[in-house]
């Protein structure tokens, strides 16, 4: 089982990426998300340290987004439909995680956008 080429290791992980995309729904929300906050980078002609950091933020999103659906399906073939305490506490933190994750990003959004929007519509 173990993947012997570089190729075979993409393939997998693309492969775990579309996974994700077709099971989660926050995942899909998440990607939606990151295609209307690049049109708006574009749109509002961001420096390159706005776009670095708007690039670092989306994909910590997106990253914490896989990490939480990789260990759901973890904790779910340990347990299975049983309840246990520790599964319980996995899940939630790696969900707290997300949570802070999009938090942060909303935040750095509106630090980077609020302005821009103030100044083209409103200044
Ligand atoms: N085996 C289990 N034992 C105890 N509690 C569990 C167990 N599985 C899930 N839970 C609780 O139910 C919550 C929701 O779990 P679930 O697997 O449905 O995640 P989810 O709703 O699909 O999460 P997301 O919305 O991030 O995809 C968990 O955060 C946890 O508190």
């Amino acid at each position: 089982m173990k993947n012997r080429h570089l190729t075979d290791s993409f393939r997998c992980a693309f492969r775990g990426i579309f996974q994700a995309l077709k099971t989660e729904k926050n995942f899909k929300l998440h990607l939606l998300a990151m295609i209307i906050v690049m049109l708006m980078a574009w749109y509002f002609h961001l420096s390159t340290g706005e776009y670095l950091v708007l690039i670092i933020t989306v994909l910590l999103v997106i990253i914490t987004e896989l990490l939480n659906t990789a260990i759901e399906y973890t904790v779910d073939l340990v347990c299975g439909n049983r309840y246990s305490e520790l599964a319980k506490y996995a899940k939630d933190i790696a969900a707290g995680a997300t949570l802070l994750a999009a938090l942060g990003s909303v935040i750095i959004g509106c630090i980077i956008f609020l302005p821009k929007i103030i100044e083209r519509y409103m200044g």
